[in-house]
């Protein structure tokens, strides 16, 4: 029997990517609302009790009033994938990280209420977690990290402003130094300290990269930049979707080239006689920042 999915706010950016990527998707059938019904709670909450999992792409508010809907029908409720904001560091909310340890997979499998991760946590804790894991960076490591994401990463109203030409070609944003994305970063990465993140968006529709720069010699046993890739690679080591990349020997990098994918790429750029690093993690942040990481989240829920 096909699985019923109910994508709750999929008028939106990610809403779209997820519908867009269910379209022929075997063993799946996807219901909606009527366009003039999809904000009415009398009608969403009929539409519940016969829905297996319901998607959420809503702003944090929303989602909030939807998983209290979903909740009131008890065992009868769907099973419920959010992509906001609102339920990723709450209790009884499994993280929708497959790749971030081995019982993950299987956590989300079984889980009734999975968290999709945010899209700059999913390359940090992806470069940082390993590192930890191994004991190759101090759980209490002063991290900084830097991103910057492509304007689709603020949503429909950004997507406008910009492509109305009201964006800048680039800003820094987020020194208030309140990140909404931070709390997971540190739960997820095993962080002790909380991370100094700097995020900023660009002229350019999709596309991130995610940077951590390090002093080789204030992790313990002074690595080198290849340690840190085969800690990496050897945490990642078969995954379908988080792959090791060589370091450009140029030095540099673009963010768009993963663009439609739901890939993760990680590179180590290292100077040996510097002794600094720069961890960087490239994904488009529609895809394994958002629609691409719930399409992978679902086919685990539906045990696939
Ligand atoms: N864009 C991105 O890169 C990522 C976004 N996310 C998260 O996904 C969620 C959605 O973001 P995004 O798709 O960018 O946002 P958008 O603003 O593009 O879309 C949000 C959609 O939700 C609809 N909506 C708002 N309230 C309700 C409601 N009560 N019932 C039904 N629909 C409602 C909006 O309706 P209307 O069309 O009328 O405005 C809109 O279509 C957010 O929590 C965001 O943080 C997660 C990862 C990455
Ligand atoms: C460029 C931009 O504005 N990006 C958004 C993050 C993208 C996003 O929506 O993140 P979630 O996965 O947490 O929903 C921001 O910084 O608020």
């Amino acid at each position: 029997m096909n699985a019923r999915i109910f994508i709750d706010g999929e008028a939106g950016t990610t809403g779209l990517g997820i519908a867009a990527r269910l379209a022929d998707h075997p063993g799946v059938e996807r219901v909606s609302l009527p366009p003039d019904e999809r904000k009415d709670p009398a009608a969403k909450k009929a539409l519940l009790a016969s829905v297996d999992i319901m998607i959420l792409c809503l702003p944090d508010d929303a989602a909030r009033e939807s998983v209290a809907m979903a909740a009131a029908l008890g065992d009868k409720g769907p099973r419920i994938l959010d992509a906001s904001t609102a339920h990723r560091v709450a209790p009884g909310w499994t993280y929708g990280f497959p790749e971030l340890a081995k019982d993950q997979p299987e956590a989300i499998r079984t889980a009734r209420l999975v968290s999709n991760p945010g899209c700059y946590a999913t390359g940090a804790i992806a470069l940082l977690r390993p590192l930890v894991d191994a004991g190759l960076a101090r759980p209490d490591h002063p991290f900084a990290i830097n991103a910057v994401s492509g304007y689709s990463g603020g949503g429909k109203q950004m997507i406008a402003d910009y492509e109305g030409g009201g964006g800048p070609a680039f800003e820094i944003y987020g020194l208030g130094l309140e990140h909404k994305h931070v709390a997971e970063i540190q739960r997820y990465g095993r962080l002790e300290r909380r991370p100094i993140f700097v995020p900023s968006v660009g002229d350019f529709a999709r596309g991130m990269l995610v940077c951590a720069p390090l002093f080789l010699d204030d992790l313990p046993g002074k690595p080198k930049g290849a340690d840190l890739d085969a800690a990496l690679a050897a945490h990642y080591a078969g995954s379908k979707f988080v792959k090791m990349a060589p370091a450009e020997a140029a030095g540099k990098i673009e963010p768009q080239s993963l663009n439609g994918s739901n890939v993760l790429e990680l590179r180590v750029f290292a100077n040996e006689a510097r002794r600094h690093a720069i961890l960087v993690a490239k994904l488009d942040n529609l895809g394994k920042g958002a629609s691409g990481a719930a399409l992978q989240n679902l086919e685990l829920m539906l045990g696939r």
